[in-house]
């Protein structure tokens, strides 16, 4: 069966659920995240909105989207903390999951189990389209998974990956267009 997000929102309410948003960097992860919470919050559930501490790339504490739209968030240091803030919450949103710990995916099982929906944005592959962090485990365990795409800037097809236009190779580097571009698999593989 295939589930859209009206599926979502006709569930039972007291279910929990996990939703990943996936894709490369610049594909709509953080515009379709704040688009689902504002709807949450329309809908008069209590949201709560969380960040790894490091990334402070447009906004300390702000979860801020390439075209700058933005809803307040919580940047913590350990996904544990999620847990602890999470209390009488019925919407659980968390942006570049990426950059969090392998206990992300229990922390999400947790909450899930209790009635939460949790969901979780970020880059299923680094810029050696490699698994990126927790989010493939997160992925396997979902019970939904949107895989959203950017527009590859070199000839204009859908974007699947985020290409590193410099020679750093250390896994995490914060950035944005001065440091990647999206690109489809023919222009990342050179093929
Ligand atoms: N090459 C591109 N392809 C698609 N969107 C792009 C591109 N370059 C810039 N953007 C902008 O990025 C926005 C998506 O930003 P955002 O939701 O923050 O993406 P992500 O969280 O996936 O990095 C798009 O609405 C668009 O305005
Ligand atoms: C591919 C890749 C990305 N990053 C960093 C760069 C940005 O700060 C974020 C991704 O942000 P977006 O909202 O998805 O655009 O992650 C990184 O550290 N390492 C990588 O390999
Ligand atoms: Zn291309």
């Amino acid at each position: 069966m295939l589930f859209s997000e009206q599926n979502f929102a006709q569930r039972n309410p007291n279910f929990g659920a996990i939703e990943v948003i996936c894709g490369s960097m610049f594909s709509g992860k953080t515009e379709e995240l704040i688009r689902r919470l504002r709807r949450a919050q329309f809908a008069k559930l209590k949201v709560e909105i969380f960040k790894p501490a490091i990334d402070k790339r447009y906004d300390d504490s702000l979860v801020v989207s390439h075209d700058r739209s933005s809803i307040p968030s919580t940047p913590v240091d350990h996904s544990s903390a999620i847990l602890l803030l999470s209390n009488d919450t019925k919407v659980v949103g968390i942006d570049e999951a990426q950059f969090f710990d392998e206990d992300l995916a229990d922390v999400c099982v947790k909450l899930a189990n209790k009635g939460i929906r949790v969901i979780v944005a970020g880059l299923d592959m680094d810029f050696e389209a490699k698994p990126f962090g927790p989010i493939p485990q997160i992925m396997a365990i979902a019970e939904h998974v949107t895989k959203v795409h950017a527009v590859c800037v070199q000839c204009g097809a859908q974007a699947n990956y985020s290409y590193r236009i410099n020679e750093d190779k250390k896994q995490v580097l914060l950035g944005e267009k001065d440091s990647y571009e999206p690109r489809c698999r023919i222009c990342y593989y050179n093929l």
